[in-house]
């Protein structure tokens, strides 16, 4: 096999949120498939530089403003490739197919409708998942508990994961159906958090503890919607990929109160254990919205943490 072929790919997005996609041409590598648009990095060429190049010729537009997404080490049979995957939240002129490939703008809910290549599976997880996710945390009292959830919804966390290892499997149960009701009012995705016995059918997902991955063999059935994991090791990385969970939590990646005794990773070794992962990560543990764009150059889709917003 030769080299890694480096990609710099377009996710556009247009001021009502959809996004751009172009049919790949029948006789060329993955041909005929669906692609977000962009193309291979020149030598000496930087990313930013190439996928505004790229633009400009397969689509006659501008881009004004970037920010990375995701990165994607994938081995097809006959190549391998390193898509650097950047969001293009501003440009100008109107896009248009200059090679006569036919491009359309999408509602991101319907991208999973169209075929794309297999090394885009988690670009598509990265453009629906958030940048921050909120785990709930403890409380004094149950009122206390349901104040903390209706505060942080009101101020704008819509994406929950309802963690409560104090609970028996009846108590989660009861508590995840009226978490629901409540976050549906809001608009926010409420998603299951911990071991085996907290992977509800009804929720918008589930997010396995470390503990659980460590036994998993595959999809859980009947868990239909997201499918999380937590991660702490290279190894256990290594197990969600192959098992084709849908994102993952990496910690602890700063010192927490919560987890006095664990090493902190620190960034320099996230950002390492992350690179080319083919899966959204989340950086967990001492983070906070401020650190969000560290988060980011890391190479993370965001941060998920109960502190900062519980
Ligand atoms: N642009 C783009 N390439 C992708 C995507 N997914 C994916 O696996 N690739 C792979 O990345 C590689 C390079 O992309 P490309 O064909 O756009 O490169 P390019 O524009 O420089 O084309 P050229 O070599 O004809 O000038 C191809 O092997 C392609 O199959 C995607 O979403 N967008
Ligand atoms: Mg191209």
């Amino acid at each position: 096999m030769g080299s890694v072929v480096r990609v710099a790919v377009g996710v556009i997005q247009d001021p009502q949120g959809r996004i751009l996609i172009a049919r790949r041409p029948e006789h060329v590598h993955q041909g005929g498939l669906w692609e977000f648009p962009g193309g291979k990095v020149d030598e000496g060429e930087t990313l930013a530089d190439a996928l505004a190049r790229e633009l400009a010729e397969e689509l006659s537009i501008q881009v004004r403003a970037t920010e990375p997404l995701i990165d994607i080490r994938h081995d097809y049979p006959d190549k391998s490739v390193l898509l650097q995957v950047c969001r293009v939240t501003d440009f100008s002129g109107e896009a248009r197919g200059n090679e006569g490939q036919p491009v359309r703008w999408v509602e991101p809910a319907a991208l999973p409708d169209y075929r794309f290549p297999e090394a885009n599976r988690p670009i598509l997880h990265a453009i629906r998942l958030p940048q921050q996710i909120l785990i709930t945390g403890s409380a004094d009292s149950e009122a206390d508990w349901w104040q903390r959830l209706e505060r942080a919804l009101t101020n704008g966390h819509f994406w929950i994961h309802l963690r409560a290892p104090e609970l028996s499997a009846d108590a989660y149960r009861t508590r995840a159906l009226q978490a629901q009701a409540l976050c549906a009012r809001f608009g926010a995705t409420l998603i299951a958090h911990g071991p085996e016995d907290r992977c509800l059918s009804g929720l918008a997902g589930w997010h396995m503890n470390a503990e659980a991955l460590r036994h998993c063999e595959r999809r859980p059935l009947g868990l239909s919607g997201w499918w999380g994991a937590s991660c702490h090791s290279k190894h256990e990385l290594a197990q969600a990929i192959r098992l084709g969970v849908d994102y993952v939590f990496l910690s602890p990646v700063q010192a927490t109160r919560s987890h006095p005794d664990s090493v902190p990773l620190g960034w320099e070794r996230f950002a390492d254990w992350v690179a080319g992962v083919p899966l959204p990560v989340y950086a967990l543990g001492g983070v906070g919205p401020e650190t969000l764009p560290q988060a980011k150059v890391a190479g993370a889709q965001g941060i998920a943490g109960i502190r900062y917003a519980w």
